[in-house]
């Protein structure tokens, strides 16, 4: 077979594929591409041999030279098909996208790789609505674990501090499951009370207790087929664990006055702001429960650990905000919101920046208008002289001490519900915090 004749048949297998594919030679050059890549990166890239690297990123030297992993070499060295995540520049703007890339060779033994770019829906580089955003080195981490346990049915543990996006991520991790067409199901755990617990998760027939009118179907029964989600999931009382745990054991569930069991379909994704190994160490969860459920535990990174997502979350939260205006947020007022420990996370940046549009005079938002609603925030974080003029604003209007603790605690209870939360960003313990609130009453 001629080189030409080979180059022909691989066309042929680079066609062969939905997503985007490329031939690229053992120097980084394109030497084939598919209509879908095409497509999505706006031009042809075997038009004049550009390297992949240039094409896909805009580096001048390959990717593992820039920090990343080539995937070309992971291939090479494996002899074998070998997957990483990296982020593309396409026609559509920055896109998250699995690359597969398997190592082939022409009739003269060189070395050639067929790369297939699979593009991430679930999440966006590009600042749109209702999505999980991000392009940090610790976001793209949590990408590429959430695409590949998201394809199994194995019990994944999303771990993080409280608002960090552990909801988006269990929503991404069923969009991409083989689950995605059947129904995601909430269970908010921290709500359950004893007699609420078994009717909630596993329903009632008619007449099971006195108000029971009708059956009625439980959320295991609503998640058929699809996700369970279960918030929260450290809140449940040590004494309810054992009925979740005897559902995740025999994949079978009683409604309330029935007598025979049904069969349970459902993947289970748990969320918690919550140390459990700690709790289990304290003999508050179950540590049998706690294997059950941490299969696969993923350990989301907080605001701070991915501070360099700051201004395209910004964006995006922006858009959400208001997508008719060109809401912009000036650079000193970018810098001030970087300085700030955001303990509440996107959660509470989210908040801060709607303040920051309600006080806005125009739609560039100043420092001096962030200032002002960060001020707002329990943990606002001010800096040398800016400290002074806040406490002089404090001073001016001659609040007492008492009362600017019982205001800061006010805004905790605005912005969290978790008590235990409170406590700890105010520096307090439980016992003192419903002190000090009974004080309040
Ligand atoms: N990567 C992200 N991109 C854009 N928005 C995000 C992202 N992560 C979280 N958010 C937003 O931040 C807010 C909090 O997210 P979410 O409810 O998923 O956090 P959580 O970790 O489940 O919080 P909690 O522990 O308090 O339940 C939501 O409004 C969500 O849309």
């Amino acid at each position: 077979m001629t080189n030409e004749s080979w180059l022909k048949s691989m066309r042929n297998v680079l066609e062969s594929y939905s997503d985007p594919a490329v031939l690229v030679d053992e120097n980084y050059n394109v030497v084939a591409t598919n209509e879908q890549y095409d497509f999505r990166f706006g031009e042809r890239g075997d038009k004049d041999h550009r390297k992949c690297f240039e094409i896909s990123h805009g580096y001048k030297r390959p990717c593992d030279l820039e920090g990343e992993t080539c995937p070309m070499q992971a291939a090479n060295e494996s002899g074998v098909t070998s997957s990483v995540l990296h982020i593309h520049n396409t026609a559509q703007g920055k896109e998250h996208m699995g690359i597969e890339t398997t190592p082939v060779v022409d009739e003269l033994q060189r070395q050639y790789f067929i790369e297939v770019m699979k593009p991430i829906r679930e999440v966006s580089a590009e600042p749109i609505a209702d999505k999980m955003i991000g392009r940090s080195p610790a976001f793209n981490q949590l990408v590429d674990l959430i695409h590949r346990v998201g394809k199994t049915d194995t019990s994944v543990l999303l771990t993080g501090p409280s608002g960090c996006g552990k909801e988006l991520a269990a929503q991404a991790l069923h969009a991409v499951s083989p689950r995605t067409r059947k129904p995601f199901v909430t269970v908010e755990c921290s709500g359950l009370t004893d007699s609420l617990f078994e009717s909630e998760l596993f329903g009632h027939v008619k007449g099971a207790f006195t108000g029971a009118t009708s059956n009625r179907k439980g959320l295991v029964e609503s998640a058929r087929g699809g996700t369970l989600f279960l918030d929260e999931v450290g809140d449940i009382p040590l004494h309810l664990q054992v009925k979740l745990l005897r559902l995740i054991e025999t994949r079978t569930y009683r409604p309330v006055g029935e007598s025979e069991p049904y069969e349970a379909d459902f993947r289970l994704i748990c969320a918690t702001h919550k140390n459990l190994p700690a709790m289990v160490e304290a003999n508050e969860f179950r540590e049998d429960l706690y294997h059950r459920i941490s299969t696969f535990p993923i350990s989301l990174p907080s605001l701070a650990e991915r501070i360099e997502d700051l201004p395209l979350l910004v964006e995006s939260i922006l858009l959400r905000i208001d997508d008719t205006l060109p809401l912009r947020v000036s650079k000193e007022a970018m810098l001030l919101l970087a300085q700030q420990p955001f303990k509440g996370n996107i959660r509470e940046l989210k908040n801060v920046l709607e303040r920051a549009v309600v006080l806005r005079d125009n739609t560039e938002i100043s420092e001096e208008v962030m200032h002002r609603a960060l001020a707002l925030s329990p943990s606002f974080v001010v800096k040398g002289g800016e400290g002074r003029d806040a406490l002089k604003l404090l001073a001016r209007k001659r609040y007492s001490l008492e009362e600017v603790e019982r205001e800061y605690i006010q805004q905790l209870l605005a912005s969290y519900s978790d008590k235990a939360l409170i406590a700890e960003i105010a520096g307090c313990s439980l016992r003192t915090l419903y002190r000090k609130l009974k004080m309040g009453d």
